[in-house]
């Protein structure tokens, strides 16, 4: 069935043995900063603003292990070649039919940010299904051409060259058609494109966005990998979020929590959890943001450990959700609508106690609404929170 924008696969090439580094592991199985390489270098694809279909391409005798480097990213495993090229066709061939625009990517390009993907996929498409696209940075040094005896026979001109990288994509049926007549070995999927004859524009790459090949590599990666270093310009996001509970009935009364504060004294709210609906919206504005879902889908209320718990939990929970897709909170501003309780005189102790779960700035403020609406006529209490989450 047509669907309207190309839908995209991604091909991840990770089956080399990475002579060059010289390791005794498959080089994407090879560890910076306590995770493998392949690990990292879907870290970006998971960012990408749309779903992708992943294809994860692996020496044979990995396939059966290579799941735990991927958390809990859908993907499909196949078994690559003796050559990049091989491993590639390997991939296109497992490809649904749902997809119609290829991205191949060099797993070894563990830090290629999450913009260099976006680009190519916008560029694919403003081809109109002709044309292949690769991120390339200019060239910085002289480059010379020399005979086998070490020679030098000329200058380059180097204004015209470009340093190419991935991810290199590709309309599908240009990509299968480019690999289906393929002869000999090319180092790139785009000199296949070329052979065809249909062009291969450049878009800019990423420093970032280095192969990892050499033990210097390694070294650079492990930099990039270290507690407190970017490897990808910062990715801003907004969210927002809102609930609302009713207070619970004369038959069954409960304790007012609101703001991961208990409020003795106060008519507490109905709810499968303990009604806190500052917690709840801070939730899904957070989930929100960082395209995770929302409280509903991730802490469903078929989940018995969560009857009655209280919003620390599920602020605990999402915080742990966002930080394991490489997600920071930047800060949370939420407001409180009702009658009661009083926040104010509590809200240095909410907003402190609200920090110190999140690890960032939280301030809840609230309002009444000149007696308007259900929180009006207190029946209940709603809240919207809004953030930024950077990633
Ligand atoms: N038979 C191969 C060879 C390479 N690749 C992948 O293609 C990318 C680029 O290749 P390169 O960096 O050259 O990796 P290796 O071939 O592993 O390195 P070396 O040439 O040093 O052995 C890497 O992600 C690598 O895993 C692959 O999937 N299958
Ligand atoms: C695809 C590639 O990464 C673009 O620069 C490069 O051609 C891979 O070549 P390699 O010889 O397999 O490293």
């Amino acid at each position: 069935m047509p669907t309207e924008r190309p839908s995209v696969g991604i091909i991840v090439v990770a089956a080399g043995s990475g002579t060059r580094l010289g390791r005794n592991v498959p080089k994407a199985f090879v560890e910076v900063g306590g995770r493998s390489i392949l690990s990292r270098s879907i870290d970006s694809i998971r960012r990408i603003s749309e779903p992708v279909e992943l294809v994860v391409v692996v020496p044979a005798d990995l396939v059966g292990a290579t799941s735990t480097h991927l958390s809990d990213t859908p993907h499909v495993v196949v078994a690559g070649g003796a050559t990049r090229q091989q491993s590639v066709a390997a991939g296109l061939e497992v490809l649904s039919d749902a997809v119609d625009l290829v991205l191949v990517h060099d797993a070894a390009r563990a830090f290629t940010p999450v913009d260099v993907f976006e680009r190519v996929i916008a560029a694919v498409r403003s081809g109109a299904g002709a044309i292949g696209v690769i991120p390339g940075l200019p060239v910085t040094d002289t480059i010379k051409g020399r005979d086998a005896d070490g020679v030098v026979q000329q200058t380059i001109d180097r204004s015209r060259l470009t340093a190419v990288q991935t991810p290199q994509g590709f309309p599908r049926a240009l990509l299968a058609e480019a690999y289906a007549r393929a002869g000999e070995d090319v180092t790139d999927d785009a000199e296949l494109v070329q052979q065809l004859g249909h062009p291969v524009h450049v878009v800019p790459g990423d420093e970032r966005s280095f192969k990892i090949t050499n033990p210097h590599d390694l070294e650079r990666a492990e930099e990039l990998a270290a507690p407190g270093a970017r490897a990808s310009a910062p990715h801003w996001r907004t969210g927002i979020g809102v609930d609302a509970h009713a207070y619970a009935s004369d038959d069954a009364p409960a304790e007012l929590w609101v703001a991961g504060l208990h409020w003795p004294g106060e008519r507490g709210l109905a709810g499968h959890s303990d009604g806190d609906v500052v917690a709840h919206a801070i939730c899904d504005a957070l989930l929100g943001a960082s395209g995770l879902g929302d409280l509903g889908s991730r802490f469903g209320t078929s989940d018995p450990a969560l009857a009655g718990a209280h919003g620390e939990v599920f602020l605990r929970r999402t915080r742990d959700l966002l930080e394991q897709a490489g997600f920071t909170i930047g800060n949370v501003s939420v407001q409180l609508i009702g009658n009661r309780p009083r926040f104010s005189p509590r809200k240095a102790e909410a907003d402190a106690l609200l920090t110190s779960i999140l690890g960032a700035p939280v301030s809840v403020s609230a309002t009444t609404t000149d007696g308007l609406g259900f929180a009006g006529r207190a029946e209940g209490l709603t809240a919207i929170a809004t953030c930024l989450v950077v990633g």
